[in-house]
């Protein structure tokens, strides 16, 4: 059967198929082509987002070379100052020497003229008018005297202020030094030991201005004569009272209210008066009555702390006392009571803070200060002026073999919480400080009758519930410096972080666990209410000794070797300091221990050295002086916050 192909229907056919394929190549071409515009308006975007990435990365770099350099000229800025005020130090010295030949140059002219016009009015008359213009003449030279003497004046108080300057720009230690007068007990006369046959009495260490000390350390029987000169902030004499002593102290106090930790430290040896100096003594009467109290540093810095919180408004700041005594390398919380109320030492540790800083922990709320298991000894109290091998006392006990006195029956918890005493008046602070003075460890030497065998320490903590702005300002740079050295700590809230970069802190319920928060109930205030607390640390330190000369035998041979190690860790940290070691060696000892944020950190701290005059003691006089020397090259940072809370026994 013959097959009929129907062309056209093949035709139409293959027609249809290729416009189907057609129309599905054009819509596919319109697919990709909208995939196409999408894929460049994409390519836009992250070009876009490019080029501003790219903007704000060269932003930040111009901002950082900025800052880098804003940063080297203050360096830069801050070098020259300190070169400057060298300078001028150096220049007003210059001046001042000047002004002192001139003065003496004028105050020998005028005299010589004095004599000429007592010689011519001795003359007979007729030379009257000789007289007279000789008169004027002197009459002008004693202007011009009186002038000089004046310019001399402002030139010291110039020159003191350029000193101050410096020690504030350096972070340096004060030192401030007092010699005593001699006293009966430096009298008794001996051979010196270069055995030149001179008085062990001599007075040879001398206040010469009100800012240099002279050490006659000539030996005796020879003609040359060496001195040693030693300057430091002030320098008091003998017939300094403690009232003028004081008033070089007090501009120290207002820093306290500024957000400041101040401490006053009396550094010397045995009998040089620093017990005299910080807390004070009573006149000797001669009519066998009570004498006058001669008030110390610490009574009087209460006195004017309180005068200086009256000014401000009521209620705003709060005071607490505490006591501690460092007795043979341990720590003792002297304000501790027993059961009956009565004054117990108490052992205490000293621990190292998250913030860096030595602290013996603070009173737990709602605990009682306890006696600790290893509560403090009754120091022996010997009826002097026996000397002390004349008491049968067993040599160099250890510390622990020293009889304690029981725990305390109801107090099963025996938390070694240092205690703290709310105090209203600087009369209140006296009568608590007085109370437990007689747990003080005190002993009879041949040198002194009355010999402190421990370091006290008198902590005064402020705390202010509506700090000025002065403490407000510090408090934020020191935050500030903190979130710089430590932005990833987990104590810095959000609220803190804003507020110490710069930006207002919103209140918030977050608990925040700065360290410039002082403990307070959750949720805790913005970092500009929250209350300040600074420190006043009063330190009267025991004196080092020549173990020949005091003669100490038994117990009190232990403790003066406790003492003058003490002082040597002392000593130490200050090299350490003074040669910007990196280690610092604070551990040492318990004395230098708990005094680290004081010695090391930004608290403003005075040393107080204490110098006997007489060649009997000239060896210890020259080595206090020597320490207070190396404690003034001593220029301090700030310290640094440690990660961990460390504990030490
Ligand atoms: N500037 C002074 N004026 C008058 N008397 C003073 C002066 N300084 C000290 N004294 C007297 O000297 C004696 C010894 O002084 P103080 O007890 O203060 O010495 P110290 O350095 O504390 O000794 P120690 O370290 O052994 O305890 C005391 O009787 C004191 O009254």
């Amino acid at each position: 059967m013959p097959l009929f192909i129907n062309r056209d229907q093949i035709f139409a056919h293959q027609v249809h198929l290729l416009e189907h394929k057609l129309r599905s190549k054009e819509e596919r071409i319109l697919e990709l082509e909208t995939e196409n515009a999408l894929l460049h308006l994409r390519l836009a975007d992250c070009l876009g987002k490019l080029r501003r990435d790219n903007e704000n990365a060269l932003q930040a770099r111009q901002h950082h070379q900025h800052q880098k350099h804003v940063q080297k000229n203050t360096h830069a800025a801050l070098g020259k100052l300190l070169s400057e005020v060298q300078v001028l130090k150096q220049d007003v010295r210059d001046v001042f020497a000047v002004y002192v030949g001139f003065a003496t140059e004028l105050d020998e002219q005028s005299r010589e003229l004095q004599e000429r016009v007592g010689a011519a009015c001795c003359v007979p008359q007729g030379n009257d008018a000789e007289v007279q213009a000789l008169q004027d003449r002197v009459n002008a030279l004693e202007r011009s005297l009186q002038e000089e003497r004046e310019r001399c004046r402002t030139e010291r108080l110039r020159r003191k202020l350029l000193h101050n300057t410096l020690v504030e720009l350096r972070g340096n230690i004060r030192v401030h030094c007092r010699v005593r007068p001699v006293l009966p007990f430096d009298c008794g006369l001996g051979q010196s030991a270069s055995g030149f046959g001179s008085t062990w009495s001599e007075e040879v260490v001398q206040a010469v201005s009100d800012d240099s000390v002279l050490v006659n350390c000539s030996k005796a029987g020879t003609s040359t004569a060496m001195n040693k000169m030693f300057e430091f902030e002030r320098v008091h004499g003998p017939e300094d009272s403690q009232h003028a002593v004081f008033e070089e102290v007090r501009p120290l106090l207002t820093s306290l209210l500024d957000g400041y930790n101040v401490c006053i430290m009396a550094y010397g040896q045995t009998g040089s008066g620093k017990t005299h100096t910080m807390i004070g003594s009573q006149t000797e009467d001669p009519a066998g009555l009570e004498g006058v109290p001669l008030q110390g540093v610490i009574p009087q810095s209460a006195n004017e702390l309180f005068r200086l919180i009256s000014e401000k408004p009521a209620e705003s700041h709060s005071v607490e006392v505490s006591v501690i005594e460092v007795y043979n390398n341990e720590v003792f919380d002297l304000l501790c009571k027993d059961s009956e109320g009565g004054a117990v030492g108490a052992k205490r540790d000293v621990i190292t803070t998250s913030t860096g800083t030595s602290e013996v922990p603070a009173l737990t709320h709602g605990q009682n200060p306890q006696l600790s298991p290893t509560g403090r000894h009754h120091h022996q109290h010997w009826d002097h002026p026996q000397t002390p091998s004349s008491h049968q006392l067993p040599p160099k006990p250890p510390a622990e073999s020293l009889p304690h006195p029981p725990p305390h029956p109801k107090s099963p918890d025996l938390t070694p919480a240092l205690t703290h005493e709310l105090v209203h008046s600087s009369a209140q602070v006296m009568h608590v400080i007085s109370t437990v003075l007689r747990l003080r460890a005190r002993a009879p030497t041949l040198v002194h009758r009355d010999s402190s065998r421990s370091h006290l320490i008198v902590t005064l903590t402020v705390t202010s519930k509506s700090p000025n702005a002065l403490a407000l300002a510090r408090r934020l740079q020191c935050a500030r410096k903190e979130l710089q050295r430590s932005p990833q700590r987990e104590w810095w809230s959000p609220r803190c972080r804003r507020a110490a970069a710069g930006r207002s802190g919103s209140p918030a319920s977050s608990p925040c666990h700065s360290p410039y928060h002082s403990p307070c109930p959750s949720p805790r205030p913005s970092i500009s209410q929250a209350p300040i607390r600074t420190k006043l640390q009063l330190v009267d330190l025991a004196g080092s000794e020549c173990v020949g000369m005091s003669g100490v035998t038994g117990v009190a041979l232990w403790e003066t070797s406790c003492i003058n190690r003490s002082l040597s860790a002392l000593s130490d940290v200050l090299g350490a300091l003074a040669e910007q070691r990196p280690h610092v060696p604070y551990r040492n000892s318990k004395l230098t221990h708990l005094l680290q944020d004081s010695i090391g950190g930004d608290a403003k701290l005075l040393v107080m050295l204490c110098v006997s005059p007489t060649q009997k003691f000239m060896a210890e006089s020259l080595q206090t002086l020597g320490f207070g020397t190396r404690a003034r090259q001593v220029q301090r940072e700030p310290t640094r916050r440690k990660n961990t809370t460390l504990r030490i026994k």
